[in-house]
């Protein structure tokens, strides 16, 4: 709360009997007095309407605060002095219904006629609004003066008066002002940043609080004007309006409207703390939870709450922000702000009363207290809207303006409609929605219904991108590997063969720059192309990448006969049907169910059985023979494949490497080897791995004693063949890996290769087509080749055998 020690009481009744404190608020004080000077003037020649409907509807005003805060602390303090609690009996008879009245009786027109013209003052908002931004160590300490007062006085003014005024006393109606352009009324009241960074929920008032020097004062500044002088700055910017008119206008507003006091007073103060090169910011504050019924607005003389932060934080209220200086834009004020309409629409709200916000509840006539049930934005606009006979409606009797408001509201109302559905859908992307967040009010609507597939809304986006694209650029960039594949790709594609295809090559060789170069072009084609990627980092990659994980609702908990996680008639399933090609990146890093719960998907809500529903042009159907058949076991399957395997010259190299059986798993291709070598004619020699733990030296005996060779033997590691390895001369093997590259392929061909020798084998034929798996050829060699080669002479040829046959 303000310290007693020092508040200055200036409002009406008190000014002269509290001290006047503190030289550097005589400015301010003077301002002040000055004001109530010409309130008392108005007062006194000003018809006093108190119309009791009236009052229920200034009563119903919340609660405003204005917090005003300062960069430094000293500063605050010195704004605190100057907030005030008064009894303010004089505003009640100056009224908008006043200044109608004088235009009614003394100008012989009615205030619609200016409503016939273009760019009038009604139809401009009162002031403009755009964002600012201010830093949290601004305005600290500041926030001891909050202040709320039953304004029981304001309900005598009326819109009717300042309407009566018009008429009467201008001879012309106030809306023959309509039909010019640039007019005073065409100004703002101020301006008003919003702050973007921060809140939306902020509303920053800019910069023009201070008028620039050698610049005219326009919105705020001119209610921060004598009112003489701004009265002929309008009356110079608006020279085609009648001055009286534009007189009792603002002489109204000064009275009436709660907003003008309020950025006088803002000005005042920070016109105290000669700060001027600094941003400082003030923030008229809006609490949603105050009773609008109980709090009325703060009146001329109050500042309700110098601001103890800057006001840029969300706190879920809604703020209005005053900067003195910055170089904010102009930018328009969010609608949801419970004073857009107040500022927006002055002379329709002239007592500043507060428009819709989303924490409005509807009223319980009966109990006299409010429901829990929220008021729409279309509700209120509705009630608004409504004539009633008690009440004097300035928005009925607006003119153009009456009409600008209509189309604002309908406008309004729906831009809040999309931006719910919006919030629903953003949040549909997390697989979540309003429904799960109870507080929130829920969707009556089908989102899909009204906008179709967002799904594929966003693909026909990316599809406009693509089109935008130089694609034939990026094709003519790639490189002949790239090139053969991108043909082969969209050839398919484009001839709907349904082909998968599995690109393969090492790192930075261009794999993602070519599925992106495809995607341009099928989507500049007019193609939905899925873009997916196993990881986030590589899907980042990829021109409308997701993961796969997210685009197919993959189970985390994959098993192998998962599915994914939407229906057919999702619109994830419409968009999949609807889909020609999808790209998955990384595929080899997913789990093998994964791709599975995708291909049984696409299958079934493709209503296609062929892999991942994709329909196959029929001459690329492979047919089986018409002689295959089942084997009932493994001979029959090797003397089907291999028939008279067992006769020396029929097993040529030829007859061997032009057939072979195709094993998925080790254990199977060992079966098959150890029966095709009984089967396969020769003497067959066994070879022993010389298994050993390296003895290198410095190392210690007792930790190598620990793994004897049985032990070792009996190890089976990955990509290294068997202990133990047979094989008989005129056998095919593969070349793996040659451990000593230097020596060549073979070192002592004769010894390794003859037929006769025990230890050598015959080299035969190509290494791609080869009865033996790749696994039972390598053969594994001992933990210390050195050791070997220098002690061991058996496994020494051994070793060599291994090397030359790689
Ligand atoms: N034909 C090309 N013309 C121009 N730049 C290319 C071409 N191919 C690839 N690049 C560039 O080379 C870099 C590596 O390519 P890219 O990222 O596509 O490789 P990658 O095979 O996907 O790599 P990784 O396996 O690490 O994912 C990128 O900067 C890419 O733009």
């Amino acid at each position: 709360m303000a310290r007693k020690r020092k508040a200055t009481y200036v409002g009406s009744g008190k000014e002269n009997s509290e001290p006047q404190v503190g030289k550097d608020i005589s400015k301010l004080a003077l301002a002040q007095r000055a004001r109530r000077e010409r309130e008392r003037n108005l007062k006194q020649s000003t018809a006093r309407i108190s119309e009791q409907h009236l009052l229920r509807d200034t009563r119903a005003q919340p609660l405003h605060e204005i917090y005003i805060g300062a960069a430094r602390d000293e500063h605050c303090a010195n704004i605190g002095n100057n907030v005030h609690i008064r009894e303010d009996t004089q505003r009640a008879n100056a009224t908008p219904q006043a200044m109608h009245k004088s235009s009614y009786a003394d100008k012989g027109k009615g205030l619609l006629t200016y409503a016939n013209e273009k760019d009038t003052y009604l139809a401009q908002p009162l002031h403009e609004i755009y964002i600012g931004a201010a830093r949290d160590e601004h305005c600290a300490n500041i926030g001891n003066n909050v202040h709320i007062r039953e304004d029981t006085q304001r309900a005598n003014a009326t819109p009717q008066a300042m309407h009566k005024s018009s008429y009467a006393d201008k001879g012309k109606g106030l809306l023959t002002y309509a039909n010019e352009k640039d007019t005073y009324l065409a100004q703002p009241l101020h301006e008003i940043d919003i702050g973007a960074a921060h809140d939306e929920h902020c509303v920053n008032i800019g910069n023009n609080v201070h008028i620039r020097e050698g610049k005219d004062a326009s919105y705020a500044q001119l209610y921060i004007y004598d009112p003489a002088s701004a009265l002929e700055v309008r009356n110079r910017r608006n020279q085609q309006l009648r001055k009286d008119v534009l007189q009792t206008i603002q002489e109204t507003l000064l009275q009436v409207n709660p907003f003008v006091d309020k950025f006088r007073q803002a000005y005042a103060i920070l016109d105290q703390l000669d700060i001027a090169e600094q941003t400082l910011p003030a923030h008229l504050h809006y609490s949603s939870s105050t009773d609008r019924r109980r709090y009325n607005l703060p009146t001329t003389d109050e500042i309700a709450v110098v601001v103890p932060r800057d006001g840029t934080k969300a706190s879920g209220m809604r703020d209005i922000i005053l900067h003195l200086r910055g170089d904010n834009g102009l930018m328009r004020i969010n609608e949801c702000h419970p004073t857009y309409l107040p500022l927006h629409y002055v002379l329709l709200f002239p007592h500043g009363e507060l428009g819709w916000e989303p924490e409005m509840k509807k009223w319980d006539v009966k109990n006299n207290r409010p429901t829990a049930v929220r008021l729409t934005q279309m509700e209120y606009y509705s009630h608004r809207l409504f004539e009633r006979r008690t009440e004097y409606s300035t928005i009925l009797r607006g003119g153009k303006l009456f009409q600008e408001f209509l189309v604002d509201a309908w406008a309004a109302t729906e831009q809040n409609r999309l931006t719910y559905y919006k919030l629903n859908q953003m949040l549909g992307e997390t697989g979540k929605s309003l429904y799960d967040f109870p507080p929130m009010p829920q969707s009556i609507e089908n989102w899909s219904t009204v906008v179709g597939n967002r799904l594929i809304i966003e693909h026909r986006l990316l599809q406009i991108q693509a089109q935008q694209v130089d694609t034939e650029t990026n094709i003519g960039r790639l490189n002949s590997g790239q090139r053969s594949a991108y043909d082969a790709i969209i050839c398919s594609v484009l001839e709907n063969k349904g082909t998968t295809f599995f690109l393969n090559g090492g790192a930075g060789t261009g794999k993602t720059f070519l599925y992106n170069t495809i995607a341009q072009k099928c989507r500049g084609l007019g193609h939905i192309v899925v873009t997916v990627a196993s990881s986030g980092i590589a899907s980042l990659l990829l021109e409308g990448g997701r993961t796969a994980h997210s685009t197919f609702s993959i189970p985390l908990d994959v098993l192998e006969n998962s599915i994914c996680g939407f229906t057919k008639q999702s619109i994830q399933a419409e968009l999949f049907r609807e889909t020609k090609m999808i790209i998955w990146d990384e595929v080899p890093m997913q789990h093998k169910y994964c791709v599975e719960a995708v291909d049984r998907t696409l299958r079934d809500i493709r209503d296609n059985p062929k892999p991942f529903g994709v329909g196959t042009n029929p001459q690329e159907v492979v047919h089986l023979p018409t002689t295959i058949g089942r084997c009932q076991d493994l001979n029959e399957l090797l003397s089907t494949v291999y028939p008279q395997l067992g006769v020396a010259n029929v097993s040529t190299p030829t007859f061997l490497t032009e057939r072979t059986i195709l094993s998925a798993r080790n254990d199977d291709v060992n079966a098959i080897n150890c029966i095709a070598l009984t089967i396969f004619p020769g003497n067959s020699y066994t070879y022993l791995a010389a298994d050993k733990m390296s003895e290198d030296d410095g190392m210690d005996r007792s930790i190598t004693n620990r793994y004897p060779n049985e032990y070792l033997n009996s190890l089976d590691p990955t990509g290294l063949p068997p202990f133990k390895l047979q094989l008989k001369a005129g056998c095919p093997i593969i070349l793996l890996r040659n451990i000593a590259p230097k020596d060549g392929l073979c070192e002592d061909d004769d010894d390794l290769f003859g037929k006769d020798a025990p230890t050598t084998l015959d080299y035969i034929g190509d290494c791609s087509s080869s009865l033996f798996h790749k696994s039972q050829i390598l053969w594994r060699w001992s933990f210390n080749v050195r050791a070997v080669r220098e002690k061991n002479d058996a496994a020494r040829k051994m070793l060599t055998l291994v090397m030359k046959c790689q």
